[in-house]
């Protein structure tokens, strides 16, 4: 509805009767009267909640502690917070929203992962879900009620059916091969590793989701999903702008759009909206194309009947590959090169271990991730050192009123795991912002008793824990034991021969982290290795033939400011 047609609709001419009948001032006294009423009420619900919940700030009326929020990182804020106040979790409002941040492993062990039937659900979101990626896309669905639930259980099959961890084994020779391009690319342009990194991540999820490879940096399908998730990534950390106040103030959302600020850049329930279409487009289109029976979104066409899958469901779910799994692994993958250009005696002792089990004239396969104990622990510590989805994601939400230690948790909160402060605790991690993979190795005096047996949460917990995980670890691995085999990472000079210094703190401020652009020399180890880089790269872009192909489709033909 135009903001115009609200102001037509109300009913003036009672409006004019009322002043005439009670004159301006009394009714403006009214109404003010009235308004305090109402904000002294909705404050001592607040104070009530206040009371109950786990401690936190002292919050003001109407506008929580929104305003007391740093301008970047508030994660490292909360884990201030958590000190400060000696416990693990902490109660933070935005406006009048509550939000508990859990900054302790154990705590979160206990609440998101052994009471995983109580905190399996999203909260309300409006910037994320209704407004952002949909709320009925997997990533936001809210399930408290029984058809909610059973809702994501299909759609947590049908991700899992594309790929959950017994699928990923047949990817394998794919993700392998485009590893290999990304070395071999490194070989002529290593100062462009962003982009190979990108390349390489979206290249993975297009062949699983509809059976094409991406072969170049500048595809639009690189530039323009990453540019989404980066934008989507920044507008949903807690911070002092709009749009986060939408959560607190629902019906701002509903001000078309023209006059509302802060929804510029987010989409409208009424309008296609976050590229939808797009994915809609690029799912069918490869469908109807002959040949690779097995990829994603074949397997959703045909499962389409079954589940009742609706064409927005079909887009999310095939979108959620690129949206979920390119920018998480880049960033990652961005990660594990700052950490070789700023800790290199950790290299020393990777090449030790891949010298003597896999020597110069090939690169490690997944075959050799069982004798290559270093270096299993040397990725472990690239996902712990700085985790990219740094607040775990999209909140998680209790389906009813819980406590813990005495304090309640009330239905429906926004629950919201801070892994910075979880992986920087000095009780699991000593030093924490040293990158050091002995953390990760068995019975060394570095390593501490962490809850689960993969000893970092970088990808969430209990129900709504990352389907692609198993995805991301075994590329991950590859990819960076490859990278740490065939390069030295060091310092880049400047054009007066100084080394340019890194700044392992310098990262952007999304939901997603990922470093600020920095830059390193990379180059082979040796001739020999730099013969194998060639060999191996060049046979992986034969392999990788029957995935060539092109879409005749582009993001932003789709995507409405
Ligand atoms: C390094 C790479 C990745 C990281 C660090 C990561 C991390 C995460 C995290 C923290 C969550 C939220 C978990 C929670 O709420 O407890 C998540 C959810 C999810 N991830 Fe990933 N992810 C990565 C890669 C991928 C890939 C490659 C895919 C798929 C191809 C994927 C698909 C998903 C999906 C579908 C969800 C939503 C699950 C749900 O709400 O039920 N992710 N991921």
């Amino acid at each position: 509805m135009a903001i115009e047609q609200v102001f037509k609709d109300l009913p003036l001419n009672y409006l004019q009767h009322g002043f005439s009948k009670f004159g301006a001032a009394n009714i403006a006294l009214a109404v003010l009267v009235t308004a305090a009423l109402g904000v002294l009420a909705d404050y001592a619900w607040m104070l009530y909640m206040r009371s109950k919940m786990p401690p936190g700030p002292f919050p003001y009326p109407i506008i929580g502690n929104t305003f007391q929020l740093p301008d970047n990182k508030p994660w490292i804020y909360f884990e201030g917070l958590s000190k400060k106040y000696n416990t693990p979790l902490i109660t933070y409002w935005i406006g009048r929203n509550p939000t508990v941040w859990i900054n302790d492993a154990w705590t979160a062990n206990e609440l998101l992962d052994k009471r995983a039937g109580i905190y399996c659900s999203r909260p309300r979101m409006l910037v994320f879900a209704e407004l952002g990626a949909g709320q009925n896309n997997l990533v936001n669905l809210i399930t408290t009620t029984p058809a909610q639930r059973e809702r994501f259980r299909a759609l947590r099959k049908l991700t899992h059916q594309g790929v959950g961890i017994q699928q990923v084994k047949r990817f394998r020779d794919f993700q392998n091969d485009e590893s290999k391009i990304v070395a071999l690319d490194l070989l002529s342009t290593p100062e462009n590793y962003v982009a190979h990194f990108e390349r390489y991540a979206t290249s993975v999820v297009s062949i699983i989701g509809f059976g094409r490879r991406v072969s170049s940096p500048e595809d639009p399908i690189i530039t323009d999903v990453i540019a989404l998730m980066h934008r989507a990534a920044s507008l949903n950390v807690p911070g002092k702008k709009f749009p986060m106040v939408m959560e607190t103030f629902p019906a701002l959302a509903l001000v078309p759009t023209a006059y509302a600020p802060w929804k510029h850049g987010l989409g409208s329930k009424m309008i296609s909206y976050r590229g939808h279409d797009f994915f809609y487009a690029l799912a069918s289109e490869a469908n109807e194309k002959p040949g690779h029976e097995d990829c994603y979104a074949k397997m959703l066409f045909r499962e389409q009947a079954k589940y009742s899958l609706k064409p927005r469901e079909i887009s999310a779910l095939a979108g959620n590959l690129f949206g979920a799994g390119s920018d998480t692994s880049s960033s990652t993958l961005i990660t594990a090169i700052l950490a070789m250009r700023a800790f290199p005696e950790t290299l020393k002792a990777a090449w030790k271990e891949l010298d003597r089990v896999v020597g110069p004239n090939r690169s490690p396969t997944f075959d050799d991730d069982a004798n290559l104990p270093y270096m299993r622990a040397f990725v472990k510590e690239v996902f712990r050192w700085r985790s990219v989805a740094i607040i775990g994601g999209q909140p998680h939400a209790p389906v009813q009123d819980d406590y813990y230690n005495g304090y309640l948790i009330p239905k429906q909160t926004w629950v919201q795991g801070n892994v910075w402060a979880i992986h920087h605790n000095e009780r699991e991690f000593p030093d924490p912002d040293r990158f050091n993979p002995n953390r990760f190795l068995q019975n060394h005096a570095d390593s501490r008793p962490f809850p689960g047996e993969r000893g970092y949460m970088t990808f969430g917990w209990g129900r709504r824990v990352c389907s692609g995980q198993a995805l991301a670890e075994q590329g991950t691995w590859v990819t960076v034991a490859r990278l740490v085999w065939g390069f030295r990472v060091e310092a880049a000079l400047d054009e007066g021969g100084r080394e340019v210094p890194v700044d392992i703190f310098n990262y952007t401020n999304g939901l997603n982290m990922r470093p600020q652009v920095f830059k390193v020399s990379l180059k082979p180890r040796s001739e020999e290795i730099r013969q194998a880089i060639v060999r191996e790269g060049e046979q992986a872009l034969v392999d990788l033939r029957p995935y060539e192909g092109e879409t005749k489709y582009r993001m932003s033909t789709f995507y409405k400011k």
